[in-house]
């Protein structure tokens, strides 16, 4: 894909504040090295992508940064408080879409924002209009009513969303948000992120889209086996190549699709 005139412009490295700082971060399960010295910083207003592989990292590394999981070592600042020193100082300013949703299924869509936003200190009136606007933006308003166990994979992840933004927090984490979403949907999200970013939120995404980071975010983070091999502006880390390109070079290139001969001389 050519270059675009189109691509977001990354906040000021001389004036805009870093909101989120991870340094040295190493999550081991067992023997796998999970995360593996990972350090980056986002800066306030920025859209930040972070890609990997399959296993590369990403959900360990965002799991870390919202209190999910406990590092082994590095250190989490968020607006500049400890993540895990002062993880409720930490949490207010968060906003989080996790990766294996573990939802309170049971309930409606209602109730379930109802209890995110109480939650988070809103006043009933509040959560009640604040849900109203999220589902119509999310096109899901003729769904709250229904328990969320019955809804789809993609209501799932736009109810999650919607519980994530509700407290309107100052930075979203968020996991793969764009999987099992329809093109339509995912627009009109990327709509919503997009104008919260132009009002001074940050946004951090783990996606395996990658015309949609390279279209969408300012910056980028490339993360293979649990270290950061790239990052920084979306434009600096792909160079003259796609966003895709880049991530395959990084990643390894290519396997040939040799053997599985197998596979074409079919069984029956
Ligand atoms: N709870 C766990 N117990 C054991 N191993 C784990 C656990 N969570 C993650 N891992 C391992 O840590 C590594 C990184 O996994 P992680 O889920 O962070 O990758 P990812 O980049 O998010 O991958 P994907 O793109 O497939 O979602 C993998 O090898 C995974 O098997």
């Amino acid at each position: 894909m050519a270059a675009t005139t189109e691509t977001p412009v990354a906040p000021d490295a001389a004036t805009a504040p870093i909101v989120l700082s991870l340094t040295g971060l190493v999550k081991h399960f067992g023997d796998t090295i999970a995360v593996d010295g990972v350090t980056l910083d986002v800066r306030r207003g920025s859209f930040y992508g972070i890609v990997g592989p399959n296993g590369a990292g990403k959900t360990t590394t965002l799991s870390m940064v919202t209190g999910l999981l406990r590092p082994d070592a590095g250190r989490i600042l968020v607006h500049g408080v400890d993540a895990w020193a002062d993880p409720v100082k930490a949490k207010r300013t968060i906003g989080v879409l996790p990766d294996k949703l573990r939802l309170f299924d049971r309930l409606t869509g209602a109730q379930l924002l109802y209890y995110a936003g109480t939650l988070r200190g809103l006043k009933n009136d509040v959560v009640r209009s604040r849900s109203a606007d999220l589902a119509k933006a999310l096109g899901i308003e003729d769904a709250l009513n229904r328990l969320v166990a019955d809804y789809s994979a993609g209501m799932t992840k736009k109810i999650a969303l919607a519980a994530a933004m509700i407290h309107s927090p100052r930075l979203l984490v968020l996991d793969e948000p764009f999987e099992s979403v329809d093109p339509v949907s995912a627009a009109n999200v990327i709509d919503i992120l997009q104008r919260y970013v132009s009002a001074g939120g940050t946004v951090v995404l783990s996606s395996h889209g990658m015309d949609l980071i390279q279209r969408v975010c300012d910056s980028v983070a490339i993360i293979v086996r649990g270290r950061v091999l790239a990052a920084g502006t979306v434009d600096e880390v792909r160079g003259e190549q796609t966003l895709e390109e880049r991530f395959v070079e990084l990643a390894g290139g290519r396997k040939a699709a040799e053997g599985m001969e197998w596979l074409h001389s079919f069984s029956d």
